[in-house]
Formats: C-alpha cells, sequence, structure tokens
C-alpha cells in the first residue's frame, strides 16, 4: 500500500508539492521520533487514517495511555495490556511463518521507547528477541512495524534492528546530537536551520535525507473522531 506522508517543503514552499510515500511492500516498518508537540501524533492519526481507509488490519499499542488512540479499533491496548496485544500480534506472525502464507498486518506502538525501558533484564531481551524476529522477516510475510516514540536511543533499539526500519522521521526542529546519530547516521544536520512548525527530517532508502513538511489542520481534535467513524466500520 502507498501512504502518503507529507511533502517535501522545499517543493512545498516552491507551490509544487512533492510527496513522500511510505511503500508498505517495499519498506515495512517505520520509526517516528520527535519532540514533544512535534506533531507526531497528528501525523501518525493521518497515516492510521489511510490504513483504516483501506480496511488494513491494524493493531494499536499506546503505552502512554494518552487518549490518542482509544475507541478506534478492538485491537487495542494502552499501558500493561500492551504486552498482551503484542503477543497475540507476534503469535498470528509465528502462525503464518507456519503456514508459509502471507497476511498484511499493521502493529502502531506508540511510546515504544518507555514501554521498552519499563521491562526488567529478561523481559527486555524477550522483547527484543521478538521485535528483531519480526523486523527482520516481516517483510517477507507482510507484517510491518510503525513504532512512535520521543527518542529511539541504542538502549531500546540497537543498530540491526534499527537498520531494519527503513524510514525514519523526527518530528519538529530541535534534534538532540543522540536522537541525529541514531536515526540518520551519515547525514549532516544543520541545527541552525529553524525547521517551520509540522516541519521535520525524513530519511527513506535511496534518497538524501530531507525535510517533510506535514499538512496544516485547522481542527486536529477532528482527525480522532474521523477515526473513531472509520473503526465503527472497520
Ligand atoms: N499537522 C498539524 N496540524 C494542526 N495542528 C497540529 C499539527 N501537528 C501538530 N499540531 C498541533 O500541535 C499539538 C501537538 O501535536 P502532537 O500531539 O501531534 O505532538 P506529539 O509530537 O505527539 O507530542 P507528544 O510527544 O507530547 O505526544 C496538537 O495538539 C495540535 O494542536
Amino acid at each position: 500500500m502507498l501512504i502518503k506522508l507529507g511533502y517535501s517543503m522545499e517543493s512545498w514552499k516552491n507551490g509544487v508539492k512533492t510527496p513522500f510515500f511510505w511503500d508498505t511492500n517495499k519498506v515495512p516498518h517505520i520509526l517516528l521520533s520527535g519532540i514533544t508537540g512535534g506533531g507526531k501524533t497528528v501525523l501518525a492519526q493521518m497515516i492510521v487514517n489511510q490504513l483504516l481507509s483501506e480496511h488494513k488490519s491494524i493493531s494499536i499499542c499506546d503505552f502512554k495511555a494518552g487518549g490518542d488512540w482509544d475507541s478506534i479499533i478492538s485491537n487495542y491496548a494502552e499501558y500493561k495490556d500492551c504486552d498482551e496485544l503484542l503477543e497475540t500480534f507476534y503469535n498470528s506472525f509465528l502462525e503464518t511463518i507456519e503456514q508459509r502464507t502471507k497476511s498484511e498486518q499493521y502493529l502502531i506502538f506508540d511510546e515504544f521507547s518507555s514501554y521498552a525501558l519499563s521491562k526488567d533484564n529478561k523481559e527486555f531481551k524477550e522483547l527484543m528477541a521478538k521485535i528483531s524476529h519480526i523486523s527482520f522477516m516481516g517483510r517477507s510475510f507482510g507484517y510491518k512495524l510503525f513504532f512512535i516514540s520521543q527518542q529511539f536511543n541504542s538502549k531500546v533499539l540497537d543498530t540491526a534492528i534499527r537498520e531494519q526500519f527503513g524510514i525514519k522521521m523526527y518530528m519538529g526542529s530541535t534534534i538532540s546530537t543522540e536522537s541525529a546519530t541514531m536515526l540518520f547516521p551519515n547525514c549532516e544536520i544543520d541545527k541552525s536551520i529553524h525547521l517551520p512548525k509540522c516541519c521535520g527530517y525524513i530519511s527513506m532508502p535511496e534518497k538524501e535525507m530531507d525535510i517533510i513538511q506535514i499538512p496544516f489542520l485547522n481542527e486536529p481534535e477532528k482527525l480522532k473522531q474521523l477515526l473513531i467513524a472509520k473503526g465503527l466500520i472497520y
């Protein structure tokens, strides 16, 4: 499926509006990071809106239980209940592998880093084994991961797993050196450039890192209502 993520900021300025697409068949996994208030949730909801329009099978985990994702679909869990939903998603993945079939399934996980860091050593290793398994083999079996967090440092996702996430985004202007190194290694970010609201950085396979601009919504709170309405007929 082709999902519109936003537009090249440069092209928008020039009135051409070149879109960035997430081609989920080619790039199964995506990381969305950024500062508080940078627009991660609004962008993630725009993405989920497109998935719901196409009746894709999705599961949503929201570790912070902030009310951004509840009441939309039944495959939803928050805080500690994320364990069970993740387990269900993983078991379905294992079954698909066993049957050597393909099934298009999306796991949207908000505040993944806080969730991972809430685990003790043993649980953390088990969690990483599952995430690693899905991230490496998900492409062949249709399983896609869309992880959202303010930060993805090396403690949370090691380099090998992070590299499986073909699209990496950072919403907001102020990016720490650590985040820049983790998400955009080998790219120079000029931190003296202040990005306007609704903008951020994006890296995609075989493309230079670029600046992305998300459409500004006059009433962003209505987007969740739209998701709830679409979720009802899901
Ligand atoms: N594209 C947009 N159009 C209109 N308003 C936006 C947009 N993006 C962000 N905003 C505004 O900024 C606020 C913060 O955005 P959002 O909740 O998406 O940030 P966030 O990165 O998820 O923050 P946090 O990490 O604190 O959850 C929103 O409530 C909304 O009012």
